[in-house]
């Protein structure tokens, strides 16, 4: 398993956020976390990351233990991760940033051929000299997923990705996370469900701190169930 957590729980005062959750994650697999507002999604996320603690359970990632590790020694192991609090270095230019990045795991030359082949993935070369706070919002999400990926994490962790885009932002994230796919595996919570039906094959639905079903993003679409816990809101739209 790339992923597996057992029995985890998160409680905040009385409520718990997370409660019981026992997640499994396959090598090469694309997984999307959703679920209505106050599901657990981001706690969950934030548990893997290491920027909560668990109260109660087990975390295991690519192999190791990670119960109480720090989000720096998750990424050591491997693990790309992109939160919601943007990480750009707003005054350097898009190379620039994807330069620092790659740096953290190439060395020499192979930095420089990494960044540049980077700019290539995210269809961003034409900026490359630009500074990072010239760019619209879809960009600089793109240069943030040009930074997540050119370390070549194993396992990519990202907490809505798609968010205060644009339909055709959207659609160029859903494109662009397919190219970057390889044989890696990915975690992402997302509200958009035209960026989930983009890319999802199999979704995780959270209710209530737990796991509410896992399956294909049709079988959750028409499952009663799940059209309950939304309340009927989100499957008809295409945003949030
Ligand atoms: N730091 C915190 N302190 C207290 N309660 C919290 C904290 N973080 C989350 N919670 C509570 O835990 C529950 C789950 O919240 P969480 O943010 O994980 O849900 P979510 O599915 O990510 O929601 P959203 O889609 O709105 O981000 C909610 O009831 C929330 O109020």
């Amino acid at each position: 398993m790339i992923v597996e957590t057992s029995d985890l729980w998160r409680t905040f005062g009385g409520v718990a956020a997370v409660a019981g959750v026992n997640f499994k994650l396959e090598p090469g697999e694309l997984r999307c976390l959703i679920g209505s507002n106050g599901a657990g999604k981001s706690t969950f996320f934030k548990l893997l990351t290491g920027q909560l603690r668990p109260s109660k359970g087990h975390i295991s990632i690519l192999g190791r233990q990670t119960t109480t590790s720090q989000p720096f020694e998750i990424s050591r192991l491997g693990v790309g991760i992109k939160t919601q609090v943007p990480n750009l270095f707003e005054g350097l230019s898009v190379r620039e940033n994807l330069h620092l990045a790659a740096r953290r795991t190439h060395a020499g030359k192979a930095t420089r051929l990494a960044a540049e082949a980077m700019l290539e993935d995210i269809e961003l070369a034409d900026r490359a000299g630009a500074p990072v706070r010239e760019l619209s919002h879809g960009q600089r999400q793109w240069v943030e997923l040009g930074m997540v990926l050119v370390s070549e994490p194993k396992l990519v962790l990202l907490d809505e990705p798609a968010a205060g885009m644009t339909q055709a932002e959207v659609e160029r994230t859903a494109m662009l996370l397919q190219r970057m796919r390889k044989d890696r595996a990915f975690i992402i919570v997302e509200h958009d469900m035209h960026f989930v039906r983009n890319i999802a094959e199999r979704v995780t639905v959270f209710h209530r701190g737990r796991i509410l079903v896992e399956d294909t993003m049709e079988a959750v679409t028409s499952n009663t169930e799940v059209r309950n816990a939304y309340l009927g809101q989100k499957f008809g739209k295409s945003h949030e």
